[in-house]
């Protein structure tokens, strides 16, 4: 299985990103954000947390305008499979790939901690959990208060697109949501941080399960 991660100036999780997909025993290979074609035969492309471009604009605008997005485009156009983390899933609402937008945080600070999440969406990223698991994952941004309009929120419902839902919402995000899929679920974008959480060292392995059930399902596909 072949993962292709996207590498912006300022992005701090690529490397992390790129130890959790090759635990799982997939190839990884890094693409700069110049680029403007993913390597061929890429299943999955992870676009990361951190500080793309400072942060300037909006956290992701400036990303979402470089030259590998329209690769990133084309890849989920054809059906291809996109994770977005954290910096990762503001870069995919500004690109427009999933809707809504990630605000400043309700109480305007920075916040870096263990929250609780409940498991919802039908996907291939959530099945490697199940329907109403409750796991622990590490956030760790000021820009992650999930927005969108009532409209889209009861559509993200309605379609089961809902990934992931705090169990007490650290960020003021509408309705709870820390993670949202695509309408053909091969876009799943979220704020806490699964690569952070995929080492026994790190003191919590409810990620690494997410990264283990993705490479076999793609494997096996
Ligand atoms: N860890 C991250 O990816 C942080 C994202 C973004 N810079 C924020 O603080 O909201």
């Amino acid at each position: 299985m072949k993962a292709a991660i996207l590498v912006f100036p300022g992005s701090n999780c690529d490397r992390d990103l790129a130890t959790a997909f090759r635990a799982a025993g997939c190839d990884v290979t890094m693409v700069w954000h110049k680029d403007t074609a993913l390597p061929a035969g890429t299943d999955i492309v992870g676009v990361p947390g951190g500080f793309s471009f400072g942060d300037y604009l909006r956290c992701g605008a400036i990303a979402a305008n470089a030259p590998v997005i329209g690769a990133l485009r084309d890849h989920a156009a054809r059906g291809g499979y996109v994770l977005g983390i954290c910096n990762g899933f503001q870069v995919l609402t500004e690109t427009g790939l999933l809707p809504g937008a990630l605000l400043r945080n309700a109480r305007l600070k920075y916040i870096c901690r263990t929250v609780g999440l409940r498991v919802e969406g039908e996907s291939l990223f959530t099945h490697a959990y199940g329907t109403g698991t409750e796991i622990a994952l590490p956030i760790a941004h000021h820009d992650g208060n999930y927005y969108a309009d009532a409209d889209t929120l009861d559509r993200l419902e309605g379609e089961g697109r809902v990934a992931f839902r705090y169990t007490e919402t650290p960020n003021g995000s509408q309705r709870d949501i820390a993670g949202i899929l695509s309408e053909n679920r091969r876009v799943l974008g979220m704020m806490p941080h699964p690569e952070r959480a995929c080492d026994p060292a790190q003191g919590n392995t409810d990620g690494a399960r997410l990264f283990a059930h993705l490479a076999g399902a793609l494997t096996a596909a």
